[in-house]
């Protein structure tokens, strides 16, 4: 982007029908209070704040849909509503060029924001996250739906119809795990027979960050025309992002996220991105989001000096 300025436009997806706890609905205005756009601008970029798309309130909830037993996708009928109205949302502001930021809500989102990217493009998806989210309905244990946008988005399973879910220009192959420590049994087979490329926790104690980060890039860039990146908080070790859902022992320190955003600035290959999984109910003084709001200005190429 040298000598361009860049116009970020925030859209906020305030849903937490993907997840077993409430909360990540309030994600889009914590983020927010946390001072995102000032942050933005102080780097020069131009901000452009398009609200939040609609989504069902809570009280509109179908009770029978978070009933269904194991092994299906609970409340499919609101995600595919938030998911369309995103995707459309997203598409358009790439279409004016403009780099859409979305703040989630649950991970359920980047249905919306990965289908919405990839719509008039071939793109590649970096997903920081402790989860696969690779499962199913037919494989989930919880049926969150959250647990399942990778699948979803690569045509893996049953949603309810799969074109919705779809992203048409997202090859597995250019998409990258980053950080993984917690994965359901199904769903690691599911991981390991498909051309995703994961690296775990593991193979970031022995690599370390920049190592890693710079894999994960190289495969969402060969052949593409720009990543999405998919941020999710609880990839940070839970002391420093307490306010998330499935909080997993074990995740990335602060510096090493600084670190992964920096490189992805760097790469000079960002066409979206999403903060996903802040929830403040489970926050302590909105520390996450101010550190989801921090990590997004490093991805947007803020430097120390
Ligand atoms: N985006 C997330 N936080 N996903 C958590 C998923 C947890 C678990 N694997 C499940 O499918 O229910
Ligand atoms: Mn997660
Ligand atoms: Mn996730």
């Amino acid at each position: 982007m040298d000598g361009v300025t860049r116009t970020v436009q925030i859209i906020g997806a305030p849903t937490d029908y993907g997840a077993n706890r409430r909360g990540v609905d309030m994600g889009p205005s914590a983020i927010r209070y946390a001072g995102l756009a000032d942050q933005l601008r102080q780097i020069g970029i131009d901000v452009v704040d398009g609200g939040d798309i609609p989504a069902p309130r809570a009280e509109e909830r179908d009770p029978e849909a978070e009933t269904l037993a194991s092994g299906r996708a609970k409340f499919l009928r609101e995600t595919r509503q938030v998911a369309t109205r995103l995707a459309d949302r997203v598409a358009e502001t790439l279409a004016a060029g403009e780099t859409p930021l979305v703040l989630g809500g649950d991970h359920s989102v980047a249905i919306g924001s990965v289908t919405g990217s990839a719509r008039d493009a071939r793109v590649g998806a970096v997903w920081f996250d402790a989860h696969g989210d690779f499962n199913t309905p037919a494989t989930s244990p919880s049926g969150n739906v959250h647990g399942m946008p990778l699948a979803a988005l690569l045509g893996v399973g049953e949603f309810d119809g799969v074109e919705w879910a779809n992203a048409v220009g997202l090859d597995a192959e250019n998409v990258a795990l980053v950080g993984l420590r917690d994965v359901d049994g199904d769903e690691r087979r599911a991981i390991r027979d498909s051309p995703v490329t994961a690296f775990t926790m593991s193979d970031i104690d022995e690599r370390g960050i920049p190592a890693v980060v710079d894999d994960a890039l190289d495969v969402a860039t060969v052949g593409t025309d720009g990543v999405h990146v998919s941020l999710d908080l609880d990839w940070l070790d839970p002391r420093e992002a307490p306010g998330v859902g499935t909080p997993v022992r074990g995740g990335v320190t602060y510096r090493e996220a600084h670190a992964a955003l920096e490189a992805v600035a760097e790469c000079d290959c960002l066409r979206s991105l999403e903060l996903v999984e802040v929830n403040p109910i489970l926050d302590e003084h909105n520390e996450t989001a101010a550190l989801a709001t921090e990590l997004a200005a490093s991805a947007l190429g803020k430097q120390i000096l």
